[in-house]
């Protein structure tokens, strides 16, 4: 098996090409599901944050007030910074559960749905590939602010704190150009789509794994071999 990542910017269509590759049968694994997920009551991650932060970031029903937690962050970086420490690790460590989960069950590639990964680029050295869902500035621009009903200014000032989107493409190895009709773009994943299915990737991390379980049931059958003469 091999991960993909896959990013975009904001109202570049991510969403619509992650909603093709779900309807052709792909495993898609979405970092912003999981961190809704950790912090919630029942995780490590809550209890941390509840003990840094203090109960006063509770809504009435006990889940944590992410408007409020996001206002505290966005004025003290180093709360920010305390917040990352405590909610990185336990999304990180879902991820891998669940990429072992699409290991077990034979997947030849899972896709990792990421919005920062060309922001952060502490993930993409573990990628076998990385796709950008690309869009041109204007209909990014005029999309978003149909979607969010935004001025012109408000969606300018919401594009210019992303990483632009002709940077990020120099950094993909692969771009979905999501500028025209929904049926270009749908063109575009099903070939994707058929590139990844046909690589022979996917082997590598086969062949390891069949490695170590042969040599630890040959390890295994030595000992028993040794206990029992
Ligand atoms: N090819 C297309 N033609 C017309 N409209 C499109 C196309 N692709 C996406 N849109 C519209 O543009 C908007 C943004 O698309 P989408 O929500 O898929 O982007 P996104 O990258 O997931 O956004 P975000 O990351 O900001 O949530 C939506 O309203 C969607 O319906």
């Amino acid at each position: 098996m091999f991960l993909v990542g896959l990013s975009g910017g904001i109202a570049s269509g991510k969403s619509t090409v992650v909603a093709v590759l779900r309807e052709l049968g792909c495993a898609v694994i979405d970092a912003d599901v999981i961190a809704r997920e950790v912090v919630q009551p029942h995780f490590k991650a809550y209890r941390q944050i509840v003990r840094y932060f203090g109960t006063e970031i509770l809504l009435e029903n006990g889940e944590i007030n992410r408007e409020a937690l996001a206002n505290i962050i966005f004025s003290h970086p180093e709360k920010r910074q305390l917040l990352n420490s405590i909610t990185h690790p336990e999304i990180q460590k879902e991820m891998l559960k669940q990429i072992l989960k699409h290991f077990v069950l034979g997947c030849r590639y899972v896709i990792l749905d990421i919005p920062l990964l060309f922001e952060t680029n502490r993930l993409t050295k573990f990628m076998k590939y990385t796709v950008l869902v690309y869009c041109d500035p204007p209909t990014q621009l005029s999309r978003l602010r149909k979607r969010n009903g935004l001025s012109q200014a408000e969606a300018e000032a919401r594009i210019a704190s992303q990483l632009p989107l002709d940077e990020k493409r120099k950094l993909a190895t692969h771009v979905i150009d999501n500028s025209g009709e929904w049926e270009s773009t749908r063109r575009q994943v099903l070939s994707l789509h058929a590139h990844l299915e046909a690589s022979l990737d996917f082997l590598w991390a086969r062949l390891a794994a069949g490695t170590v379980v042969v040599g630890l049931g040959g390890l295994v059958y030595l000992l028993l071999q040794h206990f029992i003469s």
